[in-house]
């Protein structure tokens, strides 16, 4: 299994750590347009290989695409991340440019290579590239609702004063400031729904708190978050190489599914070999319904500022 990672900034290096520390890949290629950036971050990386027990190769390259050639995944994590008071969508202008030129890059070395878009506004960055790679729909996989279920559950476990593992839970929808659609009628603890434990204002704030999870931490670091977003990558990575069908809520390009046509969205889906093997639909009730009417209606409005 050879994956690449374009893009060796915070968000790629901490994704090739985990993928590495996992050890089920052969090979991770870190690719950037920053000289050196690339090669130095392999190395040091690979200077942990002995304490850190993997055998995973690492190799850096400035841009070379050709050392990218035959990967089986790539990930998407180039571009611009935001800074404090800044929202997802405001990236659009440089983004686009790039995940646009990197996505075809990619595909001319490794024509069957699965894509997982990481750079933001990450919903829109993956309608791009399904409308302008012409890769099969199943190999486009936008990353945003592993992550932001996984703060959902780290919220979850606050309230409920309880180990994270004991929680279960989804988000779905955009992955934007108001467009994440928290599951909470769905989540539990150990089975027993969270509504067991938690009043429905301490589930609202639970929500919120979930929701504005990218920009909570980008206020606290300067710039936005990179170990859970790695590591939510490295799950969706790990998915597909070791041909788990986990399921993961995913950016999707929607034909029908909850309602919605052309459209990119966090849904739950199945990730194995092939990709994003299967949309899971699942009922909603009506104001779980209206919350992702309103969120892709959000999303598209981002996506009509696409030069496409
Ligand atoms: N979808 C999500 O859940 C999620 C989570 C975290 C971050 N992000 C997004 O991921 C992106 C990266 O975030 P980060 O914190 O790693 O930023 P970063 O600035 O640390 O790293 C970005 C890297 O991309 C490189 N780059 C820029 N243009 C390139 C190009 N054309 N080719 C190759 N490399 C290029 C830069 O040199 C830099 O090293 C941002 O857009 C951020 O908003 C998304
Ligand atoms: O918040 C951001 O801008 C980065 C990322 O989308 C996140 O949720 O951490």
């Amino acid at each position: 299994m050879k994956v690449t990672i374009v893009g060796a900034g915070a968000v790629g290096a901490s994704c090739a750590e985990y993928v590495a520390i996992k050890d089920f890949a052969s090979e991770v290629v870190l690719l950037d347009i920053k000289e050196g950036v690339a090669e130095g971050k392999a190395m040091d990386l690979m200077q942990t290989a002995t304490l850190n027990s993997f055998d995973t190769q690492i190799t850096g390259t400035t841009n070379d695409y050709s050392k990218t050639a035959g990967s089986d995944v790539a990930v998407i994590t180039s571009g611009i991340p935001r800074k404090p008071g800044m929202t997802r969508e405001e990236l659009i202008g440089i983004n686009a440019g790039i995940v646009k030129e990197v996505s075809s890059n990619l595909i001319k070395h490794s024509p069957n290579v699965t894509l997982i878009v990481v750079s933001n506004p990450m919903d829109t960055m993956t309608y791009l590239v399904h409308k302008t790679t012409g890769l099969p729909k199943n190999k486009i996989i936008g990353m945003g609702g592993a992550l932001d279920s996984a703060r959902f559950k780290f919220r979850l476990s606050e309230a409920l004063e309880c180990p994270p593992s004991d929680v279960n839970g989804m988000v779905i929808g955009g992955h934007s400031d108001t467009g994440m659609v928290p599951l909470t009628r769905l989540a539990t603890r150990n089975s027993i729904p969270v509504s067991a434990f938690l009043s429905e204002d301490r589930l609202n704030q639970v929500s919120e708190d979930t929701k504005v999870g990218g920009a909570t931490l980008t206020k606290l670091l300067g710039t936005s978050a990179w170990y859970a977003p790695g590591a939510a990558v490295s799950a969706l990575v790990q998915a597909i190489a070791c041909n788990q069908k986990k399921m993961f809520p995913c950016s999707a390009m929607l034909e029908g599914e909850y309602g919605l046509n052309d459209i990119c969205i966090g849904v739950p889906a199945i990730i194995g070999k092939d990709g994003l093997e299967k949309i899971v639909e699942i009922e909603l009730d009506d104001a779980e319904s209206k919350k992702i009417k309103e969120s892709a209606e959000g999303v598209s409005k981002t996506n009509a500022l696409l030069e496409l």
